[in-house]
């Protein structure tokens, strides 16, 4: 079996017009990982993750899923994915039992219907028609559908988006428990929590292409810390320790990027004290993924900060 069981390699994708979304991207995902495709608006993730699924032929570049080409070989490739689209269209008609039903009708080794609602929290709702559904419960219907004929890859596109807070913990801790199952999951989404709460891996679009990726440690590393606070009145930031002088304001706002937040914070909170200085809506924080997410969309590439200051 091969490792990987998604691969793309210089996948390209263009549209009617010559615009290309995709422009070139390689990267894999191994069985049994949940890996997250993460970018700024109209980076081109959607255009990769329909030709993944063998919605769309790439133009350029190969993809393989499960070891075949999801386009010319579809009829190998998709009985073995489970696909969450950004939108599902179902006859609004028909109850929710009903259109799992429907759907298990046409899936080989289908869940009982009742399982699979149970997955997504939906059992109660079995007797309801699907037009009287909230936002939410079309997204965990969707899921359902999704997850029904117990798919060895499973795409899911913003899985999360309109569910609330708890709808969402539920979603993720159904994902783990595909995962653990041995199911690779390849999803989009805007949520960085969510990404970090999940992905194994991820990769970071901006622009048709793959800014950085690995895991959500290794994104996060190269980012520096934040400590932010308001000076008060009279006390200009050219008093601050030389080591922190470096420090960008704003007024009496001080933001300090470093790379070793705990020497900075010790440093910065010892001349607090020893001048007698209140530091309000003092918030020291670690890199985050946000960060890196937000250099990227700043500058639509990773870039190391000059604000960094050298503790
Ligand atoms: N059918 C189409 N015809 C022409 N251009 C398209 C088409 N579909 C998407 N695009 C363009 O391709 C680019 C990538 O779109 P895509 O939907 O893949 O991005 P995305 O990363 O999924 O965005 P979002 O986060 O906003 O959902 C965008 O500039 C979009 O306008």
């Amino acid at each position: 079996m091969n490792v990987y069981a998604i691969e793309a390699d210089a996948l390209r994708r263009s549209y009617a017009g010559g615009f290309e979304a995709v422009t070139g991207l390689t990267f894999s995902v191994a069985h049994g990982e949940i890996f997250a495709l993460l970018g700024t608006n109209g980076a081109g993730k959607t255009s990769t993750v329909e030709v993944l699924e063998g919605l769309a032929p790439a133009c350029g570049g190969t993809v393989r899923v499960l070891g075949h080409d999801p386009y010319r070989e579809r009829a190998a490739v998709r009985p073995r994915i489970g696909v969450m689209l950004q939108e599902g269209g179902f006859p609004s008609d028909l109850t929710v039992a009903e259109t799992v039903r429907m759907w298990a009708g046409c899936t080989s080794g289908a869940r009982p219907t009742g399982e699979a609602l149970d997955m997504v929290g939906l059992a109660a709702r079995a007797t309801v028609r699907v037009k009287q559904l909230s936002g939410g419960e079309r997204r965990r219907l969707d899921l359902a559908l999704a997850v029904l004929g117990r798919p060895e890859v499973l795409f899911l596109d913003e899985p999360t988006t309109g569910l609330d807070a708890e709808g969402r913990r539920d979603t993720w801790e159904l994902v783990r428990a595909l995962r653990d199952g041995g199911t690779t999951v390849l999803l989009t989404t805007h949520y960085l929590e969510e990404a970090e709460a999940l992905a194994d891996r991820l990769a970071i679009m901006h622009e048709g292409r793959i800014v950085t990726a690995g895991t959500p440690a290794e994104v996060t590393a190269s980012r520096p810390s934040r400590i932010r606070f308001r000076l008060p009145e009279g006390v200009g930031a050219e008093r601050l320790p030389l080591t922190l002088r470096a420090a960008r304001h704003l007024g009496r706002q001080v933001e300090i990027r470093t790379h070793e937040l705990q020497d900075a914070l010790a440093e910065l909170l010892r001349w607090a004290d020893d001048q007698g200085v209140r530091l309000d809506g003092l918030d020291a924080r670690s890199a985050s993924l946000e960060e890196a997410f937000l250099d990227i969309a700043r500058s639509g590439r990773a870039v190391a900060t000059t604000e960094t200051v050298g503790v």
